[in-house]
């Protein structure tokens, strides 16, 4: 759709990786002087190298063939060991770079660096030490050259013939602990994905869905486990009422700044065009129904008793009016119907996720076996399987599994919470401190002001006074805050503030 296509800047260039020509496409990542900080420092690869090389320079054309036979294993949709090494490009010869490449010291084309991404970032410690923690590769002339250093550095053995298949081999000696680490990069992804799949297919359409969305967004915007999504849904939110007046959203992304389709929900390099934690042996299995999942985990882990039944009603009115999967929407809805009392704990939420899932898990089983549709390396479980969480189970047969309520709540209270984020790097933002004893006071005022200013600029002071973190104690003490001024509240409160609290 035009809505899509025609995003600018690095945006594009990822889109470029994950596009339909991804055969013709480089999978070395282009780097510039104003993309390279954020590139490096938001990549989930645990290492990158930064290939310094000038365009008119013939050997690094010659060389180009090489570098992208080995990117080819890293990175872009289809690479076979994805988020281990990040390979990027920067082209000296761009008087734009001149500053970056001297920054490195290029004394040559082609140059190789390898160093963990965010030792390239500057400003990110000892400029001094820095140095030091990146080298340069003095061999990498050739594609097997580039690789055994790679696997040198890296203590594995990876192979330029290396096929999909043997990947998951590889990670199913991962620990648990470790594949769950990753999973906070797909929850972004997921985020970006359906953002966008909102965006291309307009179904922003109606009042009703337009109060859907904003309340989703809410509950992004607050509960996140990825400060780049709070952040991105806390500014969709502050803009909602010019992006979409009435409800009636812009969508085009090449129209300037007023539309919603130029606010990218998780930032403006993502989607990055692949998932890990949620990787499927095939290209069409997994991948974003897999992330949407562990987005409604990892949210449900989250919230506060008292916005159980709020993230229930978001979460189901989300499935239904966006998650464009008819028989998921259909049979998810009658799970939601189904349910009788509102929630009033969060415990109650979290384990109800967990066995609508289940429910999912045990009607698909079936259906995959008999139409062989599923991922032969991901048979669906009732989960968590035994070896993943021992405490949880009482007892078990053949046909039924007598679960530990309380120990199957801790296990995803720890699994969807700390753990899911535990290698997530988050950048540090310049003069402010997230979720400050001060920054709560400060959002208790603007919260009992919000009640007489527009729900765009109530945000906005939430957010410039104390960072986007904050956001979270902003919606929560206006939940608390809300019962005082129902039916009081007069012109000034808007749509959006009266549909958090409905
Ligand atoms: C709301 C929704 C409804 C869907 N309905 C359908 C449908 O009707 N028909 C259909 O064909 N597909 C449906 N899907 C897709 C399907 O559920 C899977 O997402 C997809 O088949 C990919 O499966 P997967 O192996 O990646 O694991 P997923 O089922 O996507 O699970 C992702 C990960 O979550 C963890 N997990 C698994 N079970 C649980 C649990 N009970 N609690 C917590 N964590 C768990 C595991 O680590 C698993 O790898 C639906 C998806 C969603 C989000």
């Amino acid at each position: 759709s035009s809505s899509s296509s025609s995003s600018p800047g690095s945006r594009s260039i990822l889109r470029d990786i994950s596009g339909e020509n991804a055969d013709q496409k480089d999978r070395a990542v282009e780097l510039n002087s104003s993309n390279f900080d954020s590139v490096l420092s938001d990549t989930p690869a645990k290492y990158a190298i930064v290939e310094f090389f000038a365009h008119w320079c013939p050997a690094c054309r010659n060389y180009k063939p090489h570098y992208e036979k080995v990117a080819r294993l890293f990175n872009g949709p289809d690479a076979i060991h994805p988020g281990i090494v990040l390979m990027t490009r920067v082209d000296c010869a761009m008087k734009t770079n001149t500053k970056l490449c001297d920054r490195f010291s290029v004394s040559h084309y082609p140059m190789l660096f390898w160093g963990s991404p965010s030792k390239f970032v500057s400003g990110s410690g000892e400029p001094k030490k820095e140095k030091s923690e990146i080298v340069v590769i003095d061999d990498a002339r050739t594609a097997e050259r580039l690789l055994k250093w790679i696997n040198k550095q890296t203590q594995s053995s990876y192979g330029l013939d290396d096929k999909k298949f043997e990947n998951e081999h590889v990670r199913t000696n991962i620990t648990d602990y470790k594949q769950i680490s990753q999973a906070v990069y797909d929850i972004e992804e997921a985020t970006a994905e359906a953002f966008d799949i909102i965006l291309s297919n307009k179904v922003i359409k109606s009042s009703e869905t337009s109060a859907s969305f904003i309340r989703f967004i809410q509950l992004l915007a607050a509960h996140h486990a990825s400060r780049r999504c709070r952040k991105g849904a806390a500014e969709i939110l502050v803009n909602y009422d010019d992006l979409c007046p009435s409800g009636k959203c812009s969508y085009d992304s090449s129209g300037g700044n007023d539309t919603l389709g130029s606010f990218p929900i998780c930032g403006k390099d993502l989607p990055r065009g692949y998932y890990m934690f949620c990787r499927g042996s095939r290209n069409d299995t997994r991948g974003f129904s897999c992330g949407l999942w562990v987005l409604f985990h990892s949210l449900s882990v989250r919230i506060e008793d008292g916005e159980s039944q709020f993230a229930f009603n978001t979460i189901c009115d989300f499935v239904n009016n966006f998650f464009m999967c008819d028989e998921c929407r259909l049979h998810f809805n009658d799970m939601c119907l189904s349910v009788k009392t509102p929630f009033k704990k969060a415990r109650d939420f979290v384990l109800w996720v967990w066995s609508t899932h289940n429910k999912v898990n045990e009607r698909l089983m079936k259906d995959e076996a008999s139409l062989g549709s599923g991922d032969p390396e991901f048979p669906k479980i009732i989960w968590p399987p035994r070896a993943l969480c021992p405490s949880c189970y009482l007892s078990s047969d053949e046909k039924s599994i007598e679960w530990d309520h309380d120990n199957v709540y801790k296990f995803l209270k720890s699994y969807y919470g700390p753990k899911l984020v535990s290698l997530y790097k988050e950048k540090s933002v310049v003069g402010s401190k997230e979720e400050t004893v001060s920054a709560t006071a400060e959002d208790l005022t603007v919260a009992t002001n919000a009640l007489v200013v527009p729900v765009g600029a109530a945000l906005a002071i939430a957010v410039a006074s104390c960072a986007f973190g904050a956001l979270a104690c902003y919606w929560r003490t206006q939940q608390k805050n809300r019962k005082y001024c129902r039916g009081e509240a007069g012109t000034e409160v808007l749509e959006a503030e009266l549909l958090m609290f409905p």
